[in-house]
């Protein structure tokens, strides 16, 4: 049997979240870390959710790292670095849409794939790998090297790999950097994840169809491209092309985290035996109640 065991590759940040009375509320998240918080409360108590990542020694650090691990997530392999600290991340909301300004130049994060040692160690015996553009784009270029072997290896030991391109151009030396280094990604994936707003400007597809011919024709098995409020298309090698229209949220607050709580639904979905086309609606209905509320970890919506 596959193993049960999930591993999200990634940076966790402090997250300002802002209230509606203007206070900001402090919490945990960035992109991975939300998946892996979603899907360590969604799978059954049979399955295991570690994040790996890099975080300091500092009392910050202890508070991220327990938070997770009251979430569920398992924090054994995280990589702890006595003279650097955890990023910070603040959202802005306009219309419920959001805007994130950054603290992370210098984060302990930026170092999880510079011990390739321990960073096999954590990818060790995994069922499924979830990383992301923002994994790749926070790790230098020697280190990005050293993450695609090490997910290769994986990879070829039975491991499913997903990746979501998740584009933050801001964190990329520059856009030629951020399309070659997502392309080359997706060849070390299995199910890719990406969003048709990103991927149409950054790669000019025309369609969402036109997104899945490109990952395909790179040997992605799985691809299901998230297009807001309008219709998912999907592709695999059993459910052939789909597609899905996601029913409206009813109400949008704050868009942060509609990605990777969908990718969190739709894998949860996969790893218990369901097939795309469910899996895809369990995505898109847990993703349209987490807009709802503010900040990107949002316990009503589960
Ligand atoms: O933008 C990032 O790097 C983050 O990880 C912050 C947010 O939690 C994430 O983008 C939401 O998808």
């Amino acid at each position: 049997m596959k193993s049960e065991n999930i591993l999200c590759i990634g940076e966790c940040m402090v997250e300002m979240a802002p209230r509606e009375d203007g206070a900001y509320m402090r919490g945990f998240a960035g992109d991975t870390f939300n998946s892996a918080w979603y899907l360590a409360k969604l799978l059954p108590k049979s399955f295991t959710v570690d994040y790996f990542t890099g975080a300091g020694t500092d009392a910050v650090s202890d508070e991220m790292l327990a938070f997770m691990e009251n979430a569920g997530v398992g924090t054994s392999t995280i990589r702890r670095i006595s003279d650097r600290t955890v990023g910070l991340y603040m959202i802005a909301l306009k219309n419920g849409e959001r805007s994130f300004s950054y603290w992370r130049g210098q984060s302990a994060a930026k170092l999880l794939a510079a011990d390739r040692a321990a960073l096999s160690a954590a990818v060790k015996d995994k069922g499924l790998i979830l990383f992301s553009g923002i994994t790749m784009a926070v790790v230098n270029a020697e280190d990005r090297q050293t993450l695609f072997e090490v997910l290769a290896e994986a990879r070829a030991a039975g491991t499913t790999i997903a990746f979501d391109p998740n584009m933050r151009l801001r964190l990329w030396p520059s856009r030629e950097v951020m399309a070659e280094t997502i392309m080359q990604a997706a060849e070390v994936s299995d199910i890719v994840l990406p969003s048709f707003d990103e991927d149409g400007s950054i790669f000019g597809d025309k369609t969402p169809e036109a997104t899945i011919a490109r990952y395909r024709a790179k040997g992605v098995k799985t691809v299901i491209v998230k297009n807001g409020v309008d219709t998912i298309y999907a592709e695999d090698e059993v459910a052939g092309p789909l597609t899905y229209q996601p029913v409206p949220a009813e109400s949008v607050v704050d868009t942060t985290a509609a990605g990777d709580s969908f990718n969190a639904g739709l894998i949860t979905a996969l790893m218990t035996g369901a097939g795309l086309a469910d899996a895809i609606e369990r995505g898109a209905t847990l993703s349209s109640r987490v807009i709802g509320a503010r900040g990107a970890l949002v316990p009503e919506a589960l």
